[in-house]
This record gives structure tokens, C-alpha cells and sequence, in this order.
């Protein structure tokens, strides 16, 4: 039998889901095995082989080493460092830094730079975002129209000691107003080697197949920065991965997919670049009266802050901000 067929097997005992599988008799033997149709997570093509559909479906993220090459890398470095020095305004662009040096004297470099958000007016930057050998894996889990809905790239300071470099576990559905999960992925991509050492993602495997969970801020003693929040209660005994990745490689997760990431134990600065893409195809949800209701809150009133503005919907500020990077727009 081959190793597909194996973990096919391991799958279906592991999951438990008597409506997704169908048994088979095989030399006597009763079986239990996936139709093809019943790997919701991602869609049958020539791209993906059996064997990651089954991983993606089991683990909730697959891991590709070297899909960005070290040049496109560069240049994203080079964007954003120019960033860093001012010397260039782009739209929309918000510049973070670390809640415990947030209110210390500005320095134009990237030493005071923690996160880029909504680079998506960056032609450099969002180039990322459109790169062929992405997108082809991206369709692979929202289909053939797909909107980039959020950008980042994220510089992981050296801990101050106060261990805010670390984010919280959390599931990134939580800041998303727009369903079905199963057809909105997250590509994060390593600008360099990432370890424990300086703060690599870390995930737990499988928790994908739960539901959304009530998020809030972590009690942090050293402080916690704006709009970090963490999954209130997860199983502190679940098995968790740290994904160690080598410059370029990129990993793809499931919004319900339980990760953060490490403090940042070296000097230097841990770089990644990411994009949320979800299918054009997806519909807005109104999130008052469910677990969202908290960030859809928060995140409104920095809208109406930052645009003086007091009429803007969660929905909204995802709608003004997604960009359609393949097939046709036509939902969201
Ligand atoms: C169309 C409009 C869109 C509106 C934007 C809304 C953003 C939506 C975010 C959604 C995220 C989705 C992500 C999905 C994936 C999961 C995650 O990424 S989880 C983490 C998400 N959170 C963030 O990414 C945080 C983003 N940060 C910011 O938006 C900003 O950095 C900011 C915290 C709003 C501050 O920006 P700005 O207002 O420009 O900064 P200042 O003017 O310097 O400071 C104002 C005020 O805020 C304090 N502050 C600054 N940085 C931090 C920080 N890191 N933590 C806590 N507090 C901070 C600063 O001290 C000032 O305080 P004061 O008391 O007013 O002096
Ligand atoms: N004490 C804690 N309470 C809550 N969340 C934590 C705690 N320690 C770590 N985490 C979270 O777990 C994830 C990674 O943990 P990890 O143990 O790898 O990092 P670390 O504790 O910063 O460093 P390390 O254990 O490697 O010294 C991150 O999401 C981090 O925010
Ligand atoms: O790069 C990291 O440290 C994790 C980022 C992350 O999970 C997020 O911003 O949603
Ligand atoms: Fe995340
Ligand atoms: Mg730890």
C-alpha cells in the first residue's frame, strides 16, 4: 500500500468523522478510506499531491521550502528599508513598533519598526502577493479568485526583556469578517533563517479542525502590543511544532489554525513577509453578538480615528483595503 494510502488510514482513525470517509475491504481487512471529495480543505489539481492534501487536512498548514527566491527577497527587504527611512509615503501604510519602545523617541530605522501592515500600495512590497509560484499554491485552498485581504511584513525585534516581542497564540479568523474559513489561507514567507532562537512561528498541529475560540489581550505582565490577542483557553497539553525555516521557504496555513510566535532572543531583527488571501467568492459577516464583536470594536475605532471617519463597518475597512490579484472580483 503506498504511504498516501498509509496516512489515509492514520487520517481517518485520527479524525473520527464517520460522514467524510468510506469503508473499503481490502484483503479481508476493513478499511476506511478518504474519497476525494471529502478533503474539504483544499481543492484536487495538478498542483498538490495527495500526500499534502492529506497533510493540509490533518495538520492545517503545509510547509514549501525555497518558493521565493533569494533575489524577489532582496528587493522586499530593500522596499522595506526604504520604508524605514522615509523615503517614500505610501497609502495606507501602517508602521508599527513594539509596545515597549511605542512611546520612546522616534528613530527613522527600521531598529523602531516591529510590523508593516497594508502594504498593498507598494508596487515592490505587493509584488509578493502576486508572485506566480504563490498564487498557484493559494488557489489550491480559495479557488481561482482570489483577493489579497491583508499584508504584512513582519520585523521581530530583539526582546527588551519585557517578552513583548512574542504574539500571543491565537487564530488569525479572529480578525477576519468574512467566511467560509476553508477558503482563506495565509502565506508567510521567511526573509531569513528563523528558529526558536529568534521567535518562529509555532503552531498547533490539527487545531485547525475546531471552531473559532473567544479571543482577548494575554495577561502579560511586560505589556502586550495593540490588537495582539490571544485564544483565551487552548489545550496547553496539545503537541506544538516550531517551524524552523530557511530563507524563502513559505508556509500556508487555515485561519483556524492555532500558532503565534516565540520571543526574539537574538540581536538582530527576524523578518517575514505574509498575505492573507481569501476567495472573491466569500461573503461578509456581521460579527455583533459573536466572538469577533471585540476586535471589529477596536478595530473601527482606529479606522475612524486614523480616517476621521464614524460611519465605517468592520466589513469595510476590509473591503476597502482587499485587492484582487487573480480570476474576477466578485464578492468581497
Ligand atoms: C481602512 C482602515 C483600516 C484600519 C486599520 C485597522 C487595522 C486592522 C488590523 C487587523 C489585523 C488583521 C491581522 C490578521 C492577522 C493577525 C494579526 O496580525 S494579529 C495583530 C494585529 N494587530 C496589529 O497588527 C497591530 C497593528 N498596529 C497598529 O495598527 C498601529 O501600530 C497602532 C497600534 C494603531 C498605532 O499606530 P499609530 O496610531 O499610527 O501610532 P502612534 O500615533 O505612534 O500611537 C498612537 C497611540 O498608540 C500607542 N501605541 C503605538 N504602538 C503601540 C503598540 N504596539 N501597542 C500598544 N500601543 C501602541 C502609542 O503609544 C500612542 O498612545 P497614546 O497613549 O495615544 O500616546
Ligand atoms: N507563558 C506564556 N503564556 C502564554 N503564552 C506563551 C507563554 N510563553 C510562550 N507563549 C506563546 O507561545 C508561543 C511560542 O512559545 P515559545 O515557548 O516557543 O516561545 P518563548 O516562550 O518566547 O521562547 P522559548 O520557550 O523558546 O524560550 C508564542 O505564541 C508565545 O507568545
Ligand atoms: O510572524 C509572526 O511572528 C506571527 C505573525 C502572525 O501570526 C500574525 O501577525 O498573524
Ligand atoms: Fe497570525
Ligand atoms: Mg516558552
Amino acid at each position: 500500500m503506498s504511504r498516501a494510502a498509509d496516512r489515509l488510514k492514520v487520517v481517518v482513525n485520527h479524525l473520527d468523522r464517520p460522514s467524510s470517509f468510506v469503508q473499503a475491504s481490502t484483503s479481508g481487512q476493513n478499511v476506511a478510506y478518504y474519497q476525494p471529495q471529502a478533503l474539504r480543505y483544499s481543492f484536487d489539481n495538478d498542483l498538490l499531491s495527495t500526500e499534502q492534501r492529506i497533510s493540509y487536512e490533518e495538520d492545517g498548514f503545509l510547509l514549501i521550502k525555497g518558493l521565493v527566491s533569494g533575489e524577489d527577497i532582496d528587493r522586499f527587504r530593500a522596499a522595506f528599508e526604504r520604508i524605514c527611512r522615509r523615503e517614500v509615503q505610501v497609502p495606507g501604510l501602517v508602521v508599527m513598533r513594539d509596545v515597549s519602545i511605542a512611546k520612546s523617541e522616534f528613530v527613522p530605522d527600521q531598529k523602531a519598526i516591529s510590523k508593516l501592515q497594508d502594504f498593498q500600495e507598494e508596487p515592490e512590497l505587493f509584488r509578493y502577493c502576486s508572485l506566480p509560484q504563490i498564487l498557484n499554491y493559494v488557489e489550491c485552498f480559495t479557488g481561482p479568485n482570489i483577493m489579497a485581504m491583508h499584508t504584512m511584513l513582519i520585523n521581530k525585534p530583539p526582546d527588551t526583556g519585557n517578552k513583548t516581542s512574542r504574539h500571543p497564540m491565537h487564530q488569525d479568523l479572529h480578525y477576519f469578517p468574512f467566511r467560509p474559513a476553508d477558503r482563506i489561507v495565509c502565506s508567510w514567507t521567511a526573509m531569513e533563517k528563523v528558529n526558536r532562537q529568534n521567535g518562529c512561528l509555532v503552531v498547533l498541529p490539527g487545531s485547525h479542525h475546531g471552531t473559532l475560540k473567544e479571543h482577548d489581550y494575554p495577561e502579560w505582565e511586560g505589556g502586550v502590543n495593540k490588537m495582539y490577542h490571544g485564544v483565551r483557553d487552548h489545550d496547553p497539553n496539545h503537541p506544538r511544532v516550531h517551524l524552523e525555516m530557511e530563507k524563502g521557504d513559505t508556509v500556508f496555513f487555515h485561519p483556524l489554525l492555532i500558532h503565534g510566535s516565540g520571543k526574539n532572543q537574538t540581536q538582530g531583527f527576524r523578518k517575514a513577509i505574509s498575505c492573507h488571501y481569501a476567495s472573491a467568492d466569500c461573503y461578509y459577516i456581521d460579527v455583533r453578538g459573536t466572538t469577533q464583536e471585540n476586535i471589529g470594536q477596536e478595530v473601527k475605532e482606529i479606522a475612524a480615528r486614523k480616517y476621521a471617519v464614524d460611519d465605517v463597518t468592520f466589513e469595510d475597512t476590509w473591503a476597502v483595503r482587499g485587492r484582487l490579484v487573480q480570476g474576477e472580483r466578485t464578492n468581497l
